[in-house]
């Protein structure tokens, strides 16, 4: 690792109040994936530090991750959010939902080389996470879905009062409208718009916030696919959720 990614994993743990001990498993990660098979297409530390680590950190700015006792993050790909999240809050257990077994795989393994013991990785769709429903403090998700899809994926998996937290890029109003008339059909609202700034140029960042307020009628979740291919709120709109550069 080179020096100037030592430095900037040490500003990151400053900036969020981090024990010492955080500095390492937060370098292996970096290292896992500095690897052709890592299933991401950022991969040099140089550039991972900020667009997975300091971008999944970015979270800790919420009160409500901080004091989370379950996590879920949803497609969480090569394990972000999730995995930083989990080495910032050993306190809380974290549940990485991704449906690629070979992700699975992946994840599993970054987990083991960073020591991390409080997460663990469920190879299902989110729909069919049957034993998570109604279990989770918070649910995370960062370039899974359009808002409004990712809110039927999470209302179902949060407890009454929980949150959900989408990383998302600059704000789109089609997207967001369709996304309140969902999240009214679920029993979530819309509680906060926040912008963050994770690192230099990432200059679009939202976390959206939804916070659970009244029980998700039973017919939800629907089938598995059925969120993307009938999405509440009738028009979906464009989704601009991808790791920002
Ligand atoms: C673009 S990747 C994002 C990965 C990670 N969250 C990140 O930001 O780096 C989306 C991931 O979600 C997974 N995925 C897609 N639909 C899913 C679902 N319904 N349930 C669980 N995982 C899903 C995909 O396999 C993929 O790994």
């Amino acid at each position: 690792m080179s020096g100037a990614v030592d430095a900037r994993i040490a500003e990151l743990v400053a900036r969020y109040g981090l024990p010492d001990e955080s500095t390492r498993p937060l370098a292996q990660l970096l290292e896992a994936l500095d690897d052709e098979h890592a299933p991401t297409t950022v991969r040099a530390p140089e550039e991972a530090i900020d667009v997975h680590l300091a971008d999944s950190l970015a979270g800790l700015e919420l009160p409500a991750i901080r004091d989370a006792r379950s996590i879920a993050d949803l497609g969480a790909g090569a394990g972000f959010p999730g995995l930083p999240l989990a080495v910032a809050l050993p306190k809380a257990r974290i549940t990485l939902v991704e449906s690629i077994a070979r992700k699975c795989a992946f994840i599993s393994a970054a987990a083991r080389a960073a020591a991390i013991e409080n997460a663990e990785v469920v190879a299902a769709r989110a729909e069919e996470w049957a034993d998570g429903i109604g279990r989770n403090d918070v649910v995370t998700a960062r370039a899974l879905a359009p808002l409004g899809v990712l809110a039927e994926y999470a209302a179902p998996l949060l407890r009454e009062g929980g949150l959900l937290v989408a990383w998302k890029g600059r704000r789109d109003d089609d997207e967001e409208r369709v996304a309140a008339a969902a999240a009214a059909e679920l029993g979530l609202e819309i509680e906060e718009i926040r912008p963050v700034a994770p690192y230099a140029g990432a200059d679009h960042r939202h976390l959206h916030l939804l916070r659970k307020v009244a029980p998700t009628p039973a017919r939800f979740p629907r089938r598995p696919g059925m969120a993307r291919k009938r999405p509440l709120g009738a028009r979906v709109g464009g989704s601009s959720d991808r790791p920002q550069r």
